[in-house]
């Protein structure tokens, strides 16, 4: 059990696999929607997941966080910990934190509240006793504050936020459980091109400290922000490198072509 006193950064220095995808293959009643896929994330990474609808991206998200368990194929720790026989919750403890595509804040209560409920989540019933009065707030919920530009923010009831603010609030919860890899599903959807940029900066700042994966179809926004691409296609890793390098392979190009001439052949 690594000190909790370490940070990410620290226990991975730049570059370290932290978690090893291997040979993975999911079936929904027969229908393979991932077939031996593999996926190497490293610390400190930003890195996108992309391919056309349907191949099995959000399918690999949920399989690393134990929503979904594989029929075979293995979700490694460095520490050798297999995940798929782990539960979603124990997952969660090990450092995986996973945000799904629509925010899930509790717009009832404001923006601290639900920092301090994903807080005492995290470090459980006795952190609700660590003696703060009424208005303060923690040194780690400050910081978490300030990196997702919700400072001014925080009597804000969250059902009263933006879209983008409530995305925000909502990786700020994950933030909190300290994760060594964030999984997020579309997080610029619905977005405006403000609040595009803002989130662009933002997972790039959390990636100094720890492995982001995000699953994208904006294409530009990859192109701006990804450092590492990994192109998926029918349940299978098609090719994976810089946002150049994947752009350049013709058999991507391919791919999404083919999705589209065939779309086109319907409408
Ligand atoms: N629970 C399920 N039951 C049956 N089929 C499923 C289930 N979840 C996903 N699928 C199918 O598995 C395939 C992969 O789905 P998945 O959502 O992982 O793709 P994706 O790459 O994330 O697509 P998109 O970009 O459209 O979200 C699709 O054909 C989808 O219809």
């Amino acid at each position: 059990m690594p000190s909790p006193l370490l940070k990410p950064n620290e226990l991975h220095p730049k570059g370290k696999t932290v978690l090893s995808v291997q040979d993975i293959t999911v079936s929904f009643s027969g229908f393979v929607a991932v077939n031996g896929m593999n996926l190497n994330l490293r610390s400190n990474e930003l890195h996108f997941l992309i391919g056309p609808n349907g191949a099995g991206k959000t399918t690999m998200l949920d399989v690393i966080c134990g929503k979904t368990k594989p029929v075979s194929g293995k979700v490694l720790l460095p520490d050798g910990t297999d995940l798929t026989r782990k539960k979603e919750h124990q997952i969660a403890r090990l450092g995986i934190g996973r945000k799904f595509q629509a925010p899930s804040v509790f717009g009832g209560l404001t923006v601290k509240e639900n920092l301090e409920l994903a807080d005492d989540q995290n470090k459980g019933a006795f952190h609700s006793l660590r003696g703060l009065r009424g208005g303060e707030i923690s040194h780690a919920m400050e910081e978490v504050l300030t990196q997702i530009g919700l400072t001014d923010r925080i009597l804000v009831r969250a059902g009263a936020l933006s879209h983008g603010e409530k995305q925000w609030l909502e990786i700020g919860m994950l933030l909190l459980q300290e994760p060594h890899v964030l999984l997020l599903d579309e997080p610029v959807a619905g977005m405006t091109d403000d609040e595009t940029l803002k989130t662009g900066e933002l997972l790039r700042s959390i990636a100094k400290k720890r492995s982001v994966v995000v699953v994208e179809h904006d294409m530009e926004f990859v192109r701006q922000y990804a450092e590492k691409v990994t192109v998926m296609h029918e349940g299978k890793l098609l090719t994976e490198g810089t946002m150049l390098e994947v752009q350049q392979n013709p058999v991507v190009a391919e791919v999404y072509l083919g999705k589209r001439r065939k779309q086109d052949a319907v409408t």
